[in-house]
């Protein structure tokens, strides 16, 4: 047999048969799950075919956090509609507005490395993370895997990115998501897996790599996974407990190319108004004002997020608005015990929990025209956040919480 991919290892598994890039193939799906916003469209596609019944109850998991907590009646009505469902199915693993956002749930206590995971939304890709297949699909196709279990997938031709060395000072996941959308192109890797070898496991910590996971789709890719290692086996021990088996590439496995990043040569990037891969060195923005800035989102709302904020905005000020969300209830009561959340409130960010909100310019913080947001989400394009007329530069964490403390796009190198 030939040497295999890692993600030709999975998807012949799922497809229970040998498969190659560009193959059609059937596959097994372990995890189908949805938010709000898109179930709503789920449950009325099965209810359309009048096939109601979900294929494994326990492989389901649904999530409230579009809407959550609701801004309109509308919302509270769409709520009611699917908590009727998940009762009505018995369906066990269901978070309602007080936790969190889907991906965020999906990475902290299901995904595992080998999975095929599908939901009904892009940042899918986020559970990639961990080693799983993991990509979004429209409702009807979720539809369809929620009631049969399984998909039908197009093979992607796998891409092998490696990390080498240790990030340099404020270099997070972030960059390395910002130094691929720059360098190849929001649309280059379309049809293709990327596969990312870390070469110093614990230096790139699972907070960084679910950030470049979840930006997967911004570069159009089918997933980006890491291949699991040891930093795979202590996150998921920290997080439930257990030590998940790992599944890795062959050595020698084929590769369509392969992309190497040096992550002590990395400077703080971020991408300028309107498009992700419209990236820049930080110090080229440098003084830009900002209105407000966001620091949360299933990109950046983890805890490495929040310990970096409160490094940089502890005993000051912040000059801009700023909102802070961590990404579930699990992130938000960590960074309340570490002290973090004290800090962000002590230098005057709002802070709740819980809600994808102002990433996608839903509620809880929607940009105003002519204003500039610095914001540590996925997308920047127009209107994204708010008004058609609103700017949004995406960036790390680092950068975000050095720019609301000085009111304008700032390089975080300066501290
Ligand atoms: C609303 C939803 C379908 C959408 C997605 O699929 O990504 C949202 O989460 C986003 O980030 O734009
Ligand atoms: S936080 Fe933003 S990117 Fe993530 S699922 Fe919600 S809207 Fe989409």
């Amino acid at each position: 047999m030939s040497p295999k991919t890692l993600t030709e290892k999975i998807l012949s598994r799922a497809a229970g048969k040998d498969v190659s890039p560009g193959d059609v193939i059937e596959a097994k799906v372990d995890i189908v799950a949805f938010h709000d916003l898109t179930g709503y469209h789920v449950i009325e596609v099965m209810e359309k075919a009048e096939m109601l019944k979900v294929f494994d109850k326990n492989k389901i998991v649904i999530a409230f956090d579009h809407l959550a907590p609701p801004p309109d009646v509308r919302s509270a009505e769409i709520q009611g509609y699917i908590r009727k469902f998940v009762r009505s199915q018995g369906i066990p693993n269901f978070y309602d507005i007080n936790y969190g956002i889907l991906h965020e749930v999906l990475i902290e206590q299901y995904a595992n490395p080998g999975q095929v995971i599908l939901a009904a939304d892009s940042h899918t890709t986020t559970s990639g993370a961990v080693g799983a297949f993991a990509q979004g699909m429209g409702a009807s196709d979720i539809a369809a895997a929620v009631i049969t279990g399984k998909t039908w997938l197009v093979v992607p031709q796998p891409f092998k990115v490696i990390l080498e060395g240790k990030p340099a000072k404020w270099i997070t996941g972030k960059d390395v998501a910002l130094k691929l959308l720059g360098d190849f192109k929001a649309d280059y890797f379309n049809g293709m897996s990327i596969e990312v070898f870390v070469k110093d496991s614990l230096s790139f910590p699972m907070d960084y790599r679910a950030t470049v996971s979840n930006m997967g789709i911004e570069m159009n890719a089918d997933a980006l996974m890491f291949i699991p290692d040891q930093e795979t086996k202590r996150y998921i021990k920290e997080m439930r407990g257990y030590e998940p088996e790992i599944i890795t590439p062959d050595n020698n496995a084929k590769y369509v190319d392969e992309y190497t990043i040096q992550l002590d040569k990395l400077e703080p990037l971020v991408a300028a108004p309107h498009s992700v891969d419209n990236v820049k060195v930080v110090n080229e923005l440098e003084g830009t004002p900002v209105d407000q800035v966001y620091i949360g989102s299933c990109t950046n709302g983890r805890l490495s997020d929040f310990e970096i904020a409160a490094k940089i905005m502890k005993g000051k000020r912040v000059k801009s608005r700023c909102i802070a969300i961590p990404a579930s209830y699990k992130m938000f009561k960590e960074a309340l015990e570490k002290g973090y959340i004290q800090t962000l409130v002590d230098a005057g960010c709002i802070v709740t929990y819980g809600t994808c909100g102002p990433c996608l310019g839903g509620h809880f913080g929607i940009a105003g025209p002519g204003e500039n947001i610095v914001s540590t989400s996925s997308r920047n394009f127009k209107g994204r956040m708010g008004s058609n007329d609103a700017k949004v530069y995406l960036s790390g964490p680092a950068v975000a919480a050095i720019s609301a403390i000085e009111g304008k796009i700032t390089d975080p190198r300066v501290i």
